[in-house]
């Protein structure tokens, strides 16, 4: 009898080039995705040693992170980001890879046009120099963030050099209580093991409520994994993986479509198979979640109160707790419904896609953003723009009050015109609420779209599941 194995054990089995003595092994990669801000110097390493692109043909470049969302006809304001596009258009046409600029119907943020697109399919290692990469595991596919340096070396030869992973296993029981999302899943998780939870493993997700949840919510839990520490979080595919590929434009079509539905169907853990760490959660017993300090663990419920950090016993995170509720001006013991608001954001790699965008439309309903709040909207890609500008949702959010916005990250960090003013106070849907992430002192709540919705209409946090649709 074979040994049982992992779904982690299995890709990492199929694409494995050789083991050195070192301990690292050489791993063949299938999809490489590339983006303006960690190229410009992988293509500028090649260029040096007179290399080229061992595979162009699996290779996708788009630009997300530098572009405005205002009208793009209109120069860049940041020189800085205009050189670094324009670094990318010509390396990519030097090089011969395809590529989606800020003009291009399919453009948006790297991770959404993976799925999109159909590159990202299941069984794949993919990478891209970036670290939410961990998205596309969502279609049981080993998807990892590299550097710049490896951004190179996949470029000239399509391999990585990675050392095998321990395997963890997230399992969510139960089903999701009305209102309560797939954010919230993976909000809870790494609040409750931690940033550093999931150092050195694979995360693989199962349980009855990640199979509940749509490949938009999936694609929401993988894309934190790396907020909770793990190298790459997955989830075995199944018919709605199946659903979601079939008829994109780069997935197989006819019989290699069959070939490719025997083999993804084998992409399960092995009954038997061993986890290194188990973590259950009861999905039923989750509540809306939003953080409160400067990073992802930073969590608690809705109906919760901001921490008081002398509770904690050790001292360096009860002296970093402090600091990071000096940071986003919060007190111990205030309601987190009584947190009041100065921007609303709806988008990035994490929510930006149309699930998460009718969600928030939804809530909204023929209501008007709070007078004191400023609210934008920021589509994940073209298409998904496309998309819910024929479900009229643009016309909900724009009657409401909210910009409505190009594709891109936008304000999940601040390197595009889209930033908080120092101490304005964010509800954002993206992933990260690390200090001057969305902008100089700037402070960021991480919540769900359903929940950023409500808060942009009430003007401060409200239980969503309490929301009048
Ligand atoms: C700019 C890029 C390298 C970065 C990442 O790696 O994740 C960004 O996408 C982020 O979300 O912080
Ligand atoms: S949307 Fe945010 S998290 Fe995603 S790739 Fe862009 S900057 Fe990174």
């Amino acid at each position: 009898m074979t040994k049982a194995r992992t779904l982690y054990d299995k890709i990492w089995d199929d694409h494995l080039v050789q083991n050195n003595p070192d301990g690292t092994s050489l791993l063949y990669i299938d999809r490489h995705l590339v983006h303006e801000v960690t190229s410009p110097q992988a293509f500028e390493g090649l260029r040096m040693n007179g290399r080229k692109v061992r595979h162009p043909e699996r290779t996708l470049a788009v630009v997300d992170h530098n572009v405005p969302t205002t009208d793009r006809s209109l120069p860049n304001p940041d020189p800085e980001s205009a050189t670094q596009i324009a670094a990318l258009a010509d390396n990519t046409r030097e090089f011969g890879i395809e590529y989606y600029d800020a003009f291009d119907k399919r453009q948006g943020i790297v991770h959404i046009v993976g799925p999109e697109q159909g590159f990202t399919l299941p069984g794949m290692t993919i990478v891209c120099g970036d670290s939410h990469t961990s998205t596309h595991g969502a279609f049981g596919a080993l998807a990892h963030g590299i550097g710049t340096s490896e951004v190179e070396h996949v470029l000239a030869t399509q391999t990585l050099l990675q050392q095998k992973a321990k395997n963890m296993l997230v399992r969510v029981d139960g089903q999701l209580p009305p209102g309560v999302t797939a954010k919230d899943i993976i909000l809870a998780i790494i609040g409750e093991i931690g940033t550093a939870g999931g150092n050195g493993h694979v995360i693989e997700f199962a349980g009855e409520a990640i199979r509940s949840l749509s490949m938009e919510g999936r694609m929401t839990v993988c894309n934190m994994t790396i907020e909770g520490g793990a190298r790459a979080g997955l989830i075995a595919p199944d018919e709605k993986t199946f659903a979601y590929v079939n008829g994109r434009p780069r997935a197989p079509k006819g019989a290699a479509w069959d070939m490719a539905l025997d083999y993804w169907k084998t992409l399960y853990t092995d009954e038997g198979a061993h986890f290194d760490k188990v973590v259950v959660l009861d999905a039923a017993k989750l509540p809306p979640i939003v953080s409160w300090g400067s990073s992802p663990e930073d969590v608690i419920s809705i109906t919760g109160a901001v921490p008081n950090p002398d509770d904690i016993p050790d001292e360096t995170k009860r002296a970093s707790k402090w600091r990071a509720l000096d940071y986003m001006g919060l007190k111990p013991g205030t309601p987190i419904t009584e947190i009041k608001l100065d921007r609303v954001f709806v988008g990035s790699c994490t929510n930006g896609r149309i699930e998460d965008l009718r969600a928030a439309a939804a809530v909204v309903g023929d209501r008007k953003v709070a007078a004191h709040v400023s609210a934008m909207v920021v589509p994940g890609s073209g298409l998904v723009k496309e998309q819910a500008e024929a479900e009229g949702l643009d016309v909900v959010f724009k009657n409401a009050g909210f910009e409505w916005r190009e594709p891109g990250c936008s304000m999940c960090l601040a390197m595009n015109p889209d930033k908080l003013k120092p101490e304005e106070r964010c509800a954002s849907t993206s992933n990260r609420n690390f200090e001057g992430r969305q902008g100089f002192k700037g402070r960021t709540h991480l919540v769900s779209p359903a929940m950023a919705a409500a808060a942009a209409i009430a003007g401060h946090f409200v239980d969503i599941r309490e929301w009048k649709h």
